[in-house]
């Protein structure tokens, strides 16, 4: 067998397209999204991907607003650039790139953002109203990596109810949110939670009918682990030293030969990636016409 791949940057540019759209009658309406970046210090990672959320806003018509600090910011002006942020009519919703620099309060600089313009959906609101269920009128951004793989799913109708999906690493921005997103009513999957203490890891790849791996240790799922046909979404990036060349390259969660095993298979680079950003603009553009129903 040989795995489908769940193309992140095909999905994306179709995400992308029906996007555009909507800003068009937006903009008719008056209305101008606008998304705002904050970026502290030089990690070279950050920046390439606040520098993408630029591109991505340029290349469906959202305005886009760029404050950089230095790494040598204080937790006062992180919170100075957030209130500015939260004050400026032009930004309509805006992130804080992730991770802030040792010694920063990452959680400090999270709740300092006006929920109403949290483009990235981790205010503590925000997710509370992930944990709550609550949909509808009062439907709040996703975390924009949850939000990316389970559209991406949907969109090549591998299936999700009653399924079980294994979640390999908790971390905020992924494994934490996925967990309540692939629960919640309408997705109605089982969700197995893992992290760095779970005793039998290989054993709860292997019941899962969908593995997502965001846990940043390269190659550390095997083709042994996975269930025949099962759905394999790479997340997780580690930079490493080509053997032949000697360059650095960016490697995923996932041993290259677990696609003769699985059923889909989402690669890294090329998946969840371009994925997370799409959807960043979707909660961008989800807010603005939230604000014209107001
Ligand atoms: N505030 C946030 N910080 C971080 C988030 C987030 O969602 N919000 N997620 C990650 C970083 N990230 C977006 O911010 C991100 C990571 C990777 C990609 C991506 O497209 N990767 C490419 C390969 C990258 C490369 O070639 O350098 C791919 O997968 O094809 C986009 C966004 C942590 N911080």
């Amino acid at each position: 067998m040989t795995a489908i791949t769940l193309d992140g940057v095909a999905t994306a540019t179709a995400v992308k397209t029906e996007l555009a759209a909507r800003i068009t009658a937006l903009k008719a309406q008056g209305i101008t999204p606008g998304l705002g970046t904050l970026l502290v210090g030089d990690d070279p990672g950050s920046r390439s991907y606040v520098a993408g959320k630029h591109r991505d806003c340029a290349e469906v018509g959202i305005e886009s607003i760029r404050v950089d600090l230095p790494a040598t910011a204080t937790d006062a002006d992180v919170r100075a650039a957030i209130d500015e942020l939260n004050a400026n009519p032009a930004v309509t919703g805006y992130i804080v790139q992730l991770p802030l620099p040792k010694g920063l309060d990452e959680h400090a600089a999270l709740e300092a953002i006006d929920p109403a313009k949290d483009a990235d959906g981790l205010h503590p609101t925000n997710l509370g109203r992930l944990v709550l269920g609550i949909e509808g009128e009062l439907h709040s951004p996703l975390p924009c990596t949850p939000a990316g793989i389970v559209e991406m799913l949907q969109r090549y109708n591998v299936p999700i109810s009653g399924k079980h999906v294994t979640v390999v690493g908790r971390g905020l921005t992924v494994g934490r949110p996925l967990g309540l997103l692939f629960t919640r009513k309408g997705l109605d999957a089982t969700v197995t939670l893992t992290h760095s203490r779970t005793v039998d890891l290989a054993a709860e790849v292997r019941r899962a009918d969908i593995v997502v791996a965001a846990v940043g240790v390269a190659h550390l799922i095997k083709p042994e682990w996975i269930k025949p046909g099962a759905a394999v979404l790479d997340v997780g990036i580690t930079r490493v030293q080509d053997e032949e060349t000697g360059k650095g390259k960016l490697t995923g969660d996932v041993d290259p030969a677990v696609a003769s095993v699985a059923g889909y298979l989402s690669p890294n680079p090329g998946g969840v990636g371009p994925m997370t950003r799409a959807m960043l603009l979707s909660n961008v553009v989800d807010a603005a016409e939230r604000a014209l129903t107001r």
